[in-house]
């Protein structure tokens, strides 16, 4: 039986001088004691409802049966005249280190869902798209191709999407969209890291600190929401916006808290951090920035 989410603690935060030590004794014994930690999270947030994305004609929109949004935190979209589930996205808000709702995390898109993806990033006033997947991975599609394939703009719905730039790198690629509906116009960036196997993590690890710092030297915090997605939307995006958010934190605080911050996400949307071994990960991430190894972007 579960225990419920007010009689487990809900943070565990470490002191960072203390870190290093911290890990050696979480890693000991083939990391049993980090598997007791990531045991513990297992049913955080489990109870909550997701009626809206079980309604029939929201099911189809769903990329994966087990995904679905919890209703408190979905976002919504602005209803089409009287369409039901018109305002339904596998979407929710999660919260980072400069706002409760800094993230919106999703699926990735499936070619039936594209249309509502950038109703998604038009209607959030989102400027910024982090994609963490391949579209396809092992022969099976993860994720739609739901940007254009050269410079010709291309509409999804009433909301066209033309490519400015693009730039590429060993493990990720920056472009800059011209996205626009109507008469509006505004500039999107899509920060795509190209080399993160599904249920795994970045190799070596801390390339995901070097792409979080190319991220952020390009959207600073004040800029929200911000889209993160990857086939689920749940294991590499709940990763990306953990560190993301202890590299901010590590800045002005003594602590550290993963524990907490895992907490708090999967409160928002299931699964945040999937597995083990990417809860593992930001560890190892922290543990090489604290050392002092350079993680700069170098782009
Ligand atoms: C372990 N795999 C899964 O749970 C994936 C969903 C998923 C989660 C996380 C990730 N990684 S990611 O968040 O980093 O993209 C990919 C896919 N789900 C499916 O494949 C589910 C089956 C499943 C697996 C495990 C479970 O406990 C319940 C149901 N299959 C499924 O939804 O089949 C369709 C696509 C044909 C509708």
């Amino acid at each position: 039986m579960s225990l419920p989410d007010s009689v487990i603690e809900t943070s565990r935060p470490v002191r960072i001088e203390n870190f290093s030590n911290h890990y050696r004794i979480m890693s000991a014994d083939s990391d049993f004691r980090f598997s007791e930690e990531f045991e513990e999270l297992k049913h955080v947030g489990r109870d909550q409802p997701c009626t809206f994305a079980d309604l029939p004609c929201n099911r189809p929109k769903n990329r994966f049966t087990n995904i679905l949004p919890y209703d408190h935190s979905r976002f919504k979209l602005q209803p089409v005249d009287d369409e039901e589930g018109s305002d339904y996205i596998n979407a929710n808000y999660v919260p980072g280190y400069n706002s409760p709702r800094e993230f919106i995390v999703t699926q990735g898109p499936l070619h039936s869902t594209r249309d509502d993806f950038w109703r998604m990033v038009w209607e959030s006033n989102s400027r910024a798209i982090i994609m963490l997947t391949r579209c396809v991975e092992k022969g099976r599609e993860k994720c739609d191709h739901y940007w254009p394939y050269d410079t010709m703009p291309v509409y999804y719905g009433d909301i066209s999407v033309q490519i400015l730039n693009e730039s590429r790198y060993p493990d990720w690629n920056v472009c800059e969209f011209m996205v626009c509906r109507g008469e509006q116009q505004r500039v999107v960036r899509h920060f795509h890291f190209t080399t993160w196997p599904d249920f795994g993590v970045p190799n070596p690890p801390h390339t995901l600190v070097r792409f979080v710092r190319a991220f952020r030297e390009r959207v600073p915090p004040d800029q929200r929401p911000i889209v993160v997605h990857c086939s689920a939307g749940v294991g590499r995006s709940g990763t990306f916006i953990c560190l993301d958010r202890i590299l901010q934190q590590i800045l002005v605080s003594d602590y550290v808290d993963i524990f907490g911050i895992v907490f708090a996400m999967r409160k928002e949307r299931v699964w945040m951090v999937q597995t083990e071994q990417q809860y593992i990960c930001i560890h190892q991430c922290l543990l090489a920035v604290l050392e002092g190894k350079d993680l700069s972007s170098s782009t």
